[in-house]
């Protein structure tokens, strides 16, 4: 096999409290790329659809990601990309890291799967560094492992499959202005107060709790985050707002998705997370903010190969 197309989804990172450590991946929103084998050396990128992204390889992620695999793989031949973007960079729902991670996925199939998935995350890291100025996997590991993740540690690397509970799914409404996620981090604070860190980890215990005994009302009241989001909820017009109707729709909990602009609930069905991308729709229609909304299930498989 010389060519392969592949299905690499949008994520979700932080889910409110969990900074940095937890994700979960979506299923109706993200990139298509086609990946070739070529017989000389290194990365190239022939085409970019949907948004105006670096063809050099060195500038995008998704041509660093590849550069770090290829240095492991140690081969004699390259690989062209082409990416057909539908997730807009700066979107907060991990359109840097699908470009990361869909390539070093791909690659590793047209070499015959050498790399298991906590390699390929760490190849993948060096790409998504690029984009926010440090590198943080947050992202990166539910597109690669699926569902919900959470990062143990990044030294060394430890990534946790967590539960996805089936009447789970996303709404996600995303605010068409971009936010950098190196500005949306250069934002918070350097220390916090004790009392702040031990309401949030109790939250990140009780939420992986809640999703490994599908106890929605316990997940619903650890869907909280009293340390990034009072910083970053600024770059997010009507945020409040569409943060109270949501949860008065039905939401379980309603947060920032990465470092924003697009804001994710949880909701217990399909039927509410439809009532609560109303609620989103409510807000925004009368602004002068275009807006998309997703309302997903949870991806349980990642990134797809697709032929
Ligand atoms: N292949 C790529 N896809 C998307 N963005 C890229 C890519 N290569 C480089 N970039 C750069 O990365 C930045 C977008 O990444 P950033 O992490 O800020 O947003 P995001 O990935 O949508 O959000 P988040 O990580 O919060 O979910 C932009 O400056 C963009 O030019
Ligand atoms: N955890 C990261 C995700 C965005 O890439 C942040 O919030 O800055």
């Amino acid at each position: 096999m010389d060519t392969i197309k592949i299905f690499s989804p949008a994520t979700v990172a932080n889910v409110s409290c969990g900074f940095d450590v937890l994700g979960f991946c979506l299923d109706s929103v993200g990139d298509d790329m086609i990946i070739r084998k070529t017989k000389s050396k290194g990365i190239t990128i022939s085409k970019i659809e949907g948004y105006k992204l670096p063809l050099n390889p060195e500038k995008n992620v998704a041509g660093v990601a590849g550069l770090a695999i290829l240095k492991a793989a140690q081969v004699t031949f390259g690989f062209d990309i082409e990416i057909c973007k539908r997730i807009k960079p700066g979107s907060g729902i991990g359109s840097s890291s699908a470009s990361a991670s869909g390539t070093v996925f791909a690659i590793n199939e047209l070499l015959g799967n050498p790399f298991n998935k906590k390699q390929l995350t760490a190849f993948a890291m060096k790409g998504e560094a690029v984009a926010s100025g440090n590198e943080h996997a947050d992202n990166i590991a539910p597109g690669l492992f699926g569902g919900f993740t959470l990062v143990k540690s990044l030294n060394p690397l430890e990534i946790l499959e967590l539960p996805t509970p089936k009447e789970l799914y996303a709404t996600i409404v995303h605010p068409q202005i971009e936010v950098k996620t190196s500005e949306a981090r250069a934002l918070l604070p350097k220390t916090i107060p004790l009392k702040k860190g031990i309401a949030q980890w109790a939250n990140v215990g009780s939420l992986v709790h809640g999703l490994h005994t599908l106890d929605y009302n316990l997940i619903s009241r650890s869907l909280e985050d009293n340390i990034v989001e009072p910083h970053r909820k600024q770059l997010i017009p009507y945020f409040d707002e569409a943060k109270s109707l949501a949860i008065q729709s039905g939401a379980l909990g309603v947060g920032i998705s990465g470092s924003g602009p697009s804001i994710f609930a949880l909701s217990q069905g399909e039927i509410k997370a439809k009532q609560v991308a109303k609620a989103f729709q409510n807000v925004y229609k009368n602004t002068t903010i275009d807006f998309k909304i997703y309302v997903s299930k949870i991806n349980s498989q990642g990134i797809k190969t697709i032929s």
